[in-house]
């Protein structure tokens, strides 16, 4: 997909939870080369090796570890051409504007972008048709930028299942409705995150603005693009063939990997079968293997048949992460079918998604 050119990359909020894995998938990439690291001013200036807690199960890559940190801005970024945010939301707003308006290509793991009309929000298993709003992005900045632009993905529990989601619509036309109960690990929560205190031997039924977020972005990242008579693109939110999502997030005591109980009903009559929803499910191919990127999962969805699968200690790790399991393919007498999902909250929820999001970038010659 790429030819032999190497690209350098900066990772902004490199001392987090995204951060560190950010550093861990970068360090072995074929051709994102990490170059420049950036936090706080409490990290600054300091080796990265002294500024970090590191919480990976591998060492610190060498090619980091005597990097000095450096502030989050354009400036000291200025030989990388790629910039992948782990930032805080309290702060990344704005510093991931000011890296646009300097002509970096930058893809966020932050909420704060996502809603904006002009930046795609790209789940890279399932839409990245939507990289076609770009043009319109870097138009619409004041001055036009020639190589800037921002991208997004999703929050993390949304992320795990809009790919099955995908997929079904994909095979049976669109779904009408949509209950989803999440059970999130606290690596969700970056570090130090949720305390002992309050998670062991405990369950948490509340994630601030998680239900929102998931019942929101699941109609961005499932809808079209549509163009009026003008040539003005718009997020179609899933208009054409309305959508309702519930969804209710829980907190519980796992260190990485969201679990997710989904009921769906189709608009279709009469629905498919739990065995034409499991064959669907398996059979479904990604834009971004299509697309060779390097990082994509070669199989997107893997089906358990046990019926006490998927788990998140034995499954969160499927396709390096960057795969989602799915298991109790079932009636459900309620809506149509039910289901459990299972999705690395940092890998394919966070890191991976903003790398395979690079990687198309690459592909569609946007980069
Ligand atoms: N964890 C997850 O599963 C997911 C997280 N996300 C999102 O990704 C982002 C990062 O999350 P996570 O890694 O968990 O968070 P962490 O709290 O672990 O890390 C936050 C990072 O932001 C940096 N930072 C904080 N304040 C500033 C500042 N004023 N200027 C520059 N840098 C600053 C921190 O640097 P320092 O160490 O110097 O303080 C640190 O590197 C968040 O927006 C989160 O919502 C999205 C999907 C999943
Ligand atoms: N809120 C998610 C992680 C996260 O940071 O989501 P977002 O990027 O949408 O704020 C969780 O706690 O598991």
């Amino acid at each position: 997909m790429h030819d032999a050119r190497k690209i350098k990359v900066g990772v902004l909020g490199a001392t987090g939870t995204v951060g560190q894995r950010f550093i861990s998938l970068l360090s072995e990439h074929p051709f994102f080369v990490l170059h420049a690291l950036g936090a706080s001013h409490r990290s600054a200036s300091k080796l990265y090796s002294h500024a970090v807690t590191w919480k990976q199960t591998r060492p610190i890559p060498s090619v980091v570890r005597d990097l000095v940190v450096e502030e989050c801005k354009p400036e000291c970024f200025a030989e990388c051409e790629v910039i992948f945010s782990g930032l805080d939301a309290d702060v990344a707003g704005p510093i991931e504007e000011a890296f646009r308006s300097a002509e970096f290509a930058v893809f966020s793991n932050a909420k704060n972008h996502r809603r904006d009309p002009n930046v795609p929000l790209v789940v890279p298993l399932v839409n990245s048709s939507h990289f076609a709003m770009i043009p319109q992005q870097r138009a619409l900045h004041s001055p036009p930028l020639q190589k800037g632009f921002i991208v997004t993905n999703a929050n993390c529990s949304t992320t795990g299942v809009v790919v099955p989601l995908a997929a079904l619509e994909r095979a049976f036309g669109p779904i009408e409705s949509c209950m989803i109960t999440t059970m999130q690990a606290i690596s969700g929560a970056g570090y130090p995150g949720v305390s002992s205190f309050d998670i062991l031997d405990n369950v948490v039924p509340y994630i601030g603005g998680e239900e929102e977020k998931m019942e929101w972005e699941t109609l961005k990242i499932l809808g079209g693009i549509s163009e009026s008579d003008d040539g003005v693109r718009s997020f179609d939110m899933h208009a054409r063939q309305p959508l309702r999502v519930s969804a209710q997030c829980n907190r519980v005591p796992v260190i990485e990997g969201h679990t997710e109980c989904v009921s769906v009903r189709f608009a279709r009559r009469p629905p498919p079968s739990p065995q034409q929803v499991r064959e669907a499910l398996v059979s479904f191919t990604s834009d971004a293997w299509t697309a060779s990127c390097p990082s994509a999962p070669r199989h997107t969805i893997f089906v358990h048949e046990e019926p006490d699968r998927p788990q998140p200690r034995l499954d969160r790790d499927y396709q390096a992460g960057a795969g989602i399991s799915v298991g109790r393919v079932r009636q459900c007498q309620v809506l149509d079918i039910k289901f459990v999902v299972l999705a690395n909250n940092v890998a394919i929820g966070a890191a991976t998604s903003s790398i395979i999001n690079a990687e198309l970038a690459v592909s569609k010659g946007i980069i």
